[in-house]
């Protein structure tokens, strides 16, 4: 009952969508979606068994889906992918890179292989299956694209690989939309906050406990998001309702990028001294500011610190 959809308003009929990572969370929350407004949907990640059930699922509903099998960090299987999409469909107008993904580590642990890893996956990833629509298909027909990105505005604590490739997602996006549009083609990204999805699976228990204990409910919304408020954005994006809007980032996140706490707890210690001037006067003694925040200021400077500069 979860997936049966409640209205088929043919929105996308006759219309092919490819959605990448679309076997599991998010990527299969839209490929519903999509499927129930009418559209013919092909699911394609590496694992086969997540994309079948996708597809029985849609089926079952009455609508349409295909697997394809692809790893968007081999440029061979991506070109084949869009090749086979266009050759068994005939088109191929809309196009959700949703697949990607990252590792949870503090900076100072992340490998250069690590690093390069994310950037590939997510941001070179994302580009092969763009470029391989373009020249197969939609730079002489046409086409809208969905990149899905992530909260990487004010940069991203444990996951500094992956703010990096979401921010060349993103930048990417944008210059994508003032060459393309040439050709007809419309694109935008969507950020998710932290979103309840298949892919919480990845993070070790403690981490989940922090996710689903309150850390992420420090939003204006007071919650985490839903697999289907992310795939509503991405649906309106893809629809003619949002044929105006191009080369735009929606952020789903609740509010969240607006009103984010700080990600890593702060030692007693302050790392980072403050600067109270090189003059002894500068800042302490007599001052018109409110005795309680000058006494926040004499604490500042009394405080040991860890920084070494
Ligand atoms: C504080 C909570 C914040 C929550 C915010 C939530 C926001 C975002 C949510 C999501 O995105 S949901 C999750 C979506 N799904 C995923 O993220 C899963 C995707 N992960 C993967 O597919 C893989 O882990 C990977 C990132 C693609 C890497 O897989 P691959 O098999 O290619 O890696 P390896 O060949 O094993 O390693 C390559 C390279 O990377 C280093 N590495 C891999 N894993 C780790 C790790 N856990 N920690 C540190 N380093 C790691 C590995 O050592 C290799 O490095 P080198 O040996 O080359 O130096
Ligand atoms: N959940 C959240 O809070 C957030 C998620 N996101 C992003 O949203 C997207 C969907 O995430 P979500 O649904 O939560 O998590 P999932 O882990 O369920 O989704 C990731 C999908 O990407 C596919 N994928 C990964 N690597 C490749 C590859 N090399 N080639 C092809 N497909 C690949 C996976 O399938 P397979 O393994 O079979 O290849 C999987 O279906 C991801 O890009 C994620 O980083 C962004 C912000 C927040």
């Amino acid at each position: 009952m979860a997936y049966q959809s409640v209205f088929r308003t043919g929105l996308f009929k006759g219309q092919v969508a490819l959605v990448t990572g679309g076997g599991t969370g998010i990527g299969r929350c839209v490929a519903h979606e999509l499927a129930s407004l009418g559209a013919t949907v092909v699911v394609a990640a590496r694992r086969r068994e997540p994309l079948e059930q996708t597809c029985r699922e849609i089926t079952e509903n009455g609508g349409q889906a295909h697997v394809e099998l692809v790893n968007i960090r081999d440029e061979e299987s991506v070109d084949t992918l869009i090749r086979n999409v266009v050759a068994k469909f005939g088109r191929l107008h809309l196009l959700v890179n949703n697949a990607g993904g990252q590792f949870l580590s503090p900076a100072e642990n992340i490998s250069v292989g690590g690093f390069r890893t994310v950037l590939e996956l997510n941001a070179v990833g994302t580009w092969t299956v763009c470029r391989a629509a373009m020249l197969h298909w939609m730079k002489e027909h046409g086409g809208i694209i969905v990149n899905i990105v992530a909260d990487y505005f004010n940069g991203f604590p444990l996951m500094a690989h992956t703010g990096a490739a979401r921010a060349a997602v993103d930048n990417m996006t944008k210059t994508l939309c003032q060459e393309w549009g040439k050709f007809g083609i419309r694109i935008n990204s969507v950020a998710p906050g932290t979103i309840i999805s298949s892919g919480m699976q990845n993070y070790p228990p403690p981490v989940q406990q922090m996710i689903t204990g309150g850390f992420h409910t420090e939003n204006p919304s007071g919650r985490l998001g839903t697999e289907a408020e992310v795939s509503s954005a991405v649906v309106w994006l893809l629809s003619p309702g949002a044929a105006y809007v191009n080369g735009a980032c929606l952020r789903v996140d609740g509010g969240s990028s607006l009103s984010k706490a700080a990600m890593i707890p702060h030692p007693d210690d302050i790392p980072i001294k403050a600067f109270l001037g090189y003059s002894d006067a500068s800042c302490l003694g007599e001052r018109d500011i409110p005795p309680a925040f000058g006494e926040l200021l004499a604490q500042y400077a009394a405080k040991k610190t860890t920084s070494k500069l």
